[in-house]
């Protein structure tokens, strides 16, 4: 179903003049070889017959060009708004019409160095749908000849005769050719290809004046579809507009009168061609009288082929009439000039062709496309993959490799992290007991011996009151020193390797403070892991959205509709990675939070160290040995712990393989099984086809018959309408002799009959002589009314020969007796 719109460029009117445009070609060498010379001539708009001065007859039209005008300007003055036109859904025709090699082939299809109306109404085509990105086009072309009033198709020699049909329902054009093959074009230089082919196939014989003169109407058809594209519309709801138009590009065979035409053939030829060109002068003149008149569009292929062109269903037509100005040619160009003059009179509606149901190609198109996009998302999603055709695609897998490198690394660092807060947390615990000692160790040696005792027994009491978080209980420093010998133990504990030598306590103490440094430097580096974490963890929040956007998870658009089950599966996926991302989230936030206490609990424990010595807190520094078993212990334990995560997900992914290359089994399947039943039906209708062909041939061998059995009947009808009209006492004495010598002849023949009979009963010794003999005079002698003067004549003839005779009945029923 489509509808009209109207055209805005025709400033509020729906109706538009045929344009016409009038071109000259220069003389020729053989025009002037054989003395011509000019005798029209071109003034601005208006052409007239040159005579001793000025011009006589004039003639205005839309354009004249001159003969020195090239096919380019022709083209940008009269085609390219057609094209245009029908590029926004308006079907277009433009015609060459003109006598033989007047230069409508050469207007038309041009030459390699000056290219014609068709090559450039075709790289048109393409260049205005390269700068229209927010519409998708569908071109397709074919291409016809009416030769002798039989169409045949020129993209596919075996289609010949092909007919018109009328479809009210097709858009912008109710009248099309059945069966005939249409080329979708894909580029500029295809397209050309396409013609150049058909142009072979053209019936061209040299003609009184063009040695190439086409003898055909040549019309190439371009239909375009034209749709919105949908991913360019800003309201997804809306409705995608769709036009479709049909843009004719025709060049007539020669317009010239029968006389030129130099053989039987050619005659024949020309008939046929004038019956074509002198229905469109016909249909031409009624539509230019504007009179709500019977057309005859019916009369001719080239009329009724263009009948939706001419008339209201919307179109825009130029006619370039192509004429030579030479002095023998005078009266053919007189005679286009007129109907050039007639063809602009007519006035055409000019409507848009939208198509408002889904009953287009390109619409069909369209859904196809969607639906493979759809099972190839759906192929590549199950595979684990993206979908091929995401212009985005590449960018996408990147992404995704990013994702899951920064996932390795971030699990790495977690696993350092939890390795580091282990082995803080150990360290935190003997340089608290590191600090009590050194504390007591000092005591004990400032102080008189007296006293040594006691303190030791205080720091030992010290150092079993501190908690693994290094809160130290209220009056641990009163308590007492512990034995030098458990203190040595613990410092060793500390550094994890060395003997502790008693006496060298201090320089113990000042070992610890650089162990407390260290664990500074750690816990610093740690809360700048936990940054670069933090960024991360952001930057794959950002990937992780992007990848959901592009899939129609983003935010807002959970409401994307998707296939039911392979949806369902697709969150799966989906949920499994937000679900490690949420681990990894809480891991990096315990992780944070757990460095923060970290870093309180070692400035408390540097004060109390600091108090405990009675020195500068920043001076205090400890010995560090690293533990890597332990770290790798931990890495191992975390690796296990992942394990079972990563094979459910893996399991999963497995499965959704196998579910989809079934699924695509089964498309392929399908695909086969359309594959065969669409060649079933290509040779049923070859078959077909060729069962017609036959019948067209013994139709058109009956007729032959047919006409030579008239022929007869009409030979009979006319000597049965002699014989009725024969009357003997009417006829001349010529024609009496002429029927009694053929009638003497009879006689003779049955006077031979009755001797041969004599003869042979002589010879059987029968019945003696013969009694009598009765005669039948054949048709021939008695249908005449032959008198009976004349035939007793000739039975006295009979018997003067000696043969008796009694009897003789005739034909009419009489009897008769000899005299
Ligand atoms: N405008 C022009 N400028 C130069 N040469 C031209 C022009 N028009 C036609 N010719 C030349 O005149 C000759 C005949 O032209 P063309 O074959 O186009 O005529 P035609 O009208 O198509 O003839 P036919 O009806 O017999 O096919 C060709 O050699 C062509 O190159």
């Amino acid at each position: 179903m489509t509808q009209m719109m109207k055209y805005e460029g025709l400033e509020g009117s729906q109706k538009n003049r045929v344009l016409v445009a009038v071109r000259f070609r220069p003389l020729s060498d053989k025009e002037r070889g054989r003395g011509d010379h000019e005798v029209w001539e071109c003034s601005g708009n208006a052409v007239g017959i040159l005579e001793d001065v000025g011009m006589k007859v004039k003639f205005i039209y839309d354009h004249v060009f001159e003969p020195r005008t090239d096919n380019r300007t022709v083209y940008k003055t009269v085609a390219s708004p057609i094209v245009q036109s029908a590029l926004d859904g308006i079907n277009g025709t433009v015609f060459a019409y003109g006598v033989t090699s007047s230069g409508k082939t050469h207007t038309m299809m041009g030459t390699d160095d000056t290219p014609g109306i068709v090559p450039h109404a075709i790289a048109e085509v393409f260049r205005c749908i390269a700068r229209t990105p927010n519409k998708e086009f569908l071109l397709r072309l074919s291409m016809m000849e009416i030769y002798n009033e039989v169409l045949n198709d020129l993209l596919d020699p075996a289609r010949t005769n092909l007919r018109l049909r009328e479809d009210q329902r097709k858009a912008g054009n109710t009248i099309y050719v059945e069966g005939i093959r249409e080329e979708t074009l894909v580029s500029v230089e295809h397209a050309l290809q396409i013609i150049a082919a058909g142009n072979e196939q053209r019936k061209t014989s040299a003609t009184a004046f063009n040695e190439g003169s086409s003898r055909s109407h040549t019309i190439i058809r371009i239909t375009i579809e034209a749709s919105d594209r949908a991913d360019a519309l800003t309201d997804p709801n809306a409705r995608l507009g769709r036009t479709i138009s049909y843009l004719n590009l025709i060049d007539l065979a020669g317009s010239e009168s029968a006389k030129a035409e130099v053989n039987r053939s050619q005659r024949m030829e020309g008939s046929f061609i004038n019956k074509s060109l002198l229905t469109l002068g016909t249909v031409i003149h009624k539509l230019s009288e504007g009179k709500a008149a019977h057309i005859p569009f019916r009369d001719s292929k080239l009329t009724r082929l263009l009948q939706g062109s001419l008339t209201g269903s919307g179109a825009r037509i130029a006619v370039i009439c192509t004429i030579t100005p030479a002095s023998t040619q005078a009266e053919e160009t007189h005679n286009t000039l007129k109907f050039a003059s007639r063809a602009k009179r007519i006035e055409v509606s000019v409507a848009r062709n939208e198509i408002m149901d889904q009953s287009s190609l390109i619409a069909r198109y369209q859904q196809e496309i969607q639906l493979l996009k759809g099972q190839l998302d759906m192929v590549m999603r199950e595979r684990g993959g993206l979908p091929l055709h995401d212009p985005l695609h590449p960018e996408v897998r990147t992404l995704r490799e990013r994702l899951e490198e920064e996932r390795q690394a971030l699990l790495a660092r977690e696993r350092d992290k939890l390795a580091l807060q282990q082995r803080i947390a150990r360290l935190t615990q003997c340089i608290l007991h590191g600090a009590a000692a050194a504390t007591q160790m000092e005591k004990r040696l400032r102080a008189p011996p007296s006293e040594q005792a006691a303190a030791a027994a205080a720091a030992a009491a010290q150092a079993s009151s501190l908690s693994i978080g290094g809160e130290v209980s209220a009056g641990s420093r009163e308590a007492a020193p512990p034995p030098l010998a458990d203190v040595a133990t613990t410092v060793a504990g500390v550094r994890g390797a060395g003997a502790l030598f008693p006496g060298a306590d201090l320089e113990r103490a000042s070992t610890a403070r650089g162990v407390s440094e260290a664990v500074e430097v750690e816990a610093d580096l740690l809360r700048r892991q936990v940054h670069v974490l933090a960024t991360e963890l952001a930057e794959r929040d950002r990937m992780l959205q992007t990848i959901h956007s592009m899939r129609g998870y983003g935010g807002g658009s959970s409401g994307t509709s998707r296939g039911g089950g392979d949806g369902d599966e697709d969150d799966v996926a989906m949920q499994v990675m937000l679900a490690d991302r949420d681990f990894m989230q809480t891991q990096l936030q315990a992780a944070d939070a757990h460095s923060g206490k970290l870093a309180l609990a070692l400035e408390r424990m540097r004060r109390k160290l600091a108090a405990a010595t009675g020195q500068d807190p920043e001076s205090i520094d400890y010995g560090l040995d690293a533990s890597p078993e332990e770290a790798e212990g931990d890495l191992a334990e975390l690796a296990e712990a992942a394990r079972p995560l990563r094979h459910g997900y893996d399991h999963v992914l497995a499965e959704k393989v196998l579910k989809m290359e079934e699924k695509v089994l089964l498309v392929l399947q399908a695909i086969r099984a359309k594959e065969e039943q669409l060649s079933n039906q290509r040779h049923v209708l070859e078959t077909l086809t060729g069962l017609e062909d036959q019948v067209q041939v013994r139709l058109r061998e009956l007729e032959g018959e047919n006409g030579s059995l008239r022929q007869e009947l009409e030979r009979l009808d006319a000597q049965n309408n002699n014989l009725q009209g024969y009357n003997l006492d009417y006829m001349s004495n010529e024609d009496l002799g002429e029927l009694i010598g053929s009638l003497t002849q009879a006689v003779e023949r049955v006077r031979i009959t009755v001797q041969l009979r004599r003869l042979a009963s002589k010879k059987g010794g029968g019945a003696g002589s013969v009694q009598a003999l009765n005669l039948s005079l054949d048709g021939s002698a008695t249908s005449g009314g032959m008198t009976r003067e004349a035939m007793r004549r000739a039975l006295e003839e009979l018997q003067s020969n000696g043969h008796s005779r009694r009897t003789t009945a005739m034909s009419d029923g009489s009897d008769f007796s000899p005299l």
